[in-house]
């Protein structure tokens, strides 16, 4: 296959001013992967993460170039609680997204709440729905998501995968779960590495001052192996970091001029 023994695209660094121009920029770089994806594909697919990226995709918001309906949304990882819980990610993207935009609600693909007492079930359930996604579609070993936007922690995790865990070894599974997460809630599934690092293209978004010295570490350092660090997409994929200014203060990872 071309381009199967490439090495990974280095990542592509962008740095805005303000949060504002962030999430205008990320609105208008989601928007034309979308584009890119329904011209080849007819659909997208899409997965979030939870902590402050919902929030950062209100740049969607009213926006008529986006195509809501040809959107499939799953989770990057998803906190094991019921989906009405303030923890639970899907809440989150609930309020401060899906409840403000015309999507179908069987485009967005959360845990299954009757599961929420057996974590393995839950989440073969979970891989089960993305199998139904992408299996008959691409013939690939492991989903090619169009996007997979993620936030990164203090401690360099990324969806629910925390540094020093058994589960930054995981080569097979699609979705992991885990019982002993740092950041409460301690249960948790995530997608893992190998579907991270199949897609299409990675977004990390990251803003704000807690976030300097791991953007220093993770951009400037990724042989220290921090989990945010693991986030490598096998080539053609690429990976790009959304920062603001504040948390790019320490990086000396070159910038490039944000244009599409
Ligand atoms: O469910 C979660 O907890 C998130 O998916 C998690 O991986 C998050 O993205 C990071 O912890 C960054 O969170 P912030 O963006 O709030 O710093």
């Amino acid at each position: 296959m071309a381009g199967v023994h490439q090495p990974p695209n280095p990542p592509i660094l962008f740095s805005f001013p303000s949060t504002d121009s962030l999430i205008e920029s990320l609105a208008l770089f989601i928007l034309r992967a979308q584009k890119d994806s329904l011209d080849k594909k007819g659909r997208f697919t899409i997965a979030l993460s939870g902590g402050s990226l919902p929030k950062m995709l209100g740049g969607l918001i009213g926006n008529p170039a986006v195509k809501w309906d040809k959107w499939q949304v799953f989770y990057a990882d998803e906190r094991i609680v019921p989906l009405n819980h303030p923890d639970s990610n899907h809440l989150a993207c609930t309020n401060l997204l899906f409840s403000k935009i015309p999507i179908p609600p069987e485009n967005i693909h959360a845990i299954d709440p009757s599961l929420l007492h057996d974590l393995e079930e839950l989440s073969d359930a979970y891989e089960k729905d993305l199998i139904r996604e992408f299996a008959q579609k691409d013939s690939a070993r492991f989903p090619v998501f169009d996007l997979i936007l993620l936030g990164m922690g203090p401690d360099g995790h990324t969806a629910s995968l925390f540094p020093g865990h058994v589960l930054l070894t995981e080569e097979d599974r699609w979705v992991a779960y885990i019982e002993d997460s740092p950041k409460p809630p301690p249960k948790r599934i995530t997608l893992t590495f190998p579907v991270i690092n199949h897609a299409a293209r990675v977004v990390f978004v990251a803003a704000g001052k807690e976030k300097v010295d791991t953007l220093n570490n993770v951009l400037d350092y990724p042989e220290n192996g921090l989990p945010s660090a693991r986030v490598k997409p096998v080539f053609p994929g690429q990976l790009y970091w959304f920062v603001d200014d504040t948390a790019a203060e320490k990086v000396q990872y070159p910038r490039t001029p944000f244009r599409l």
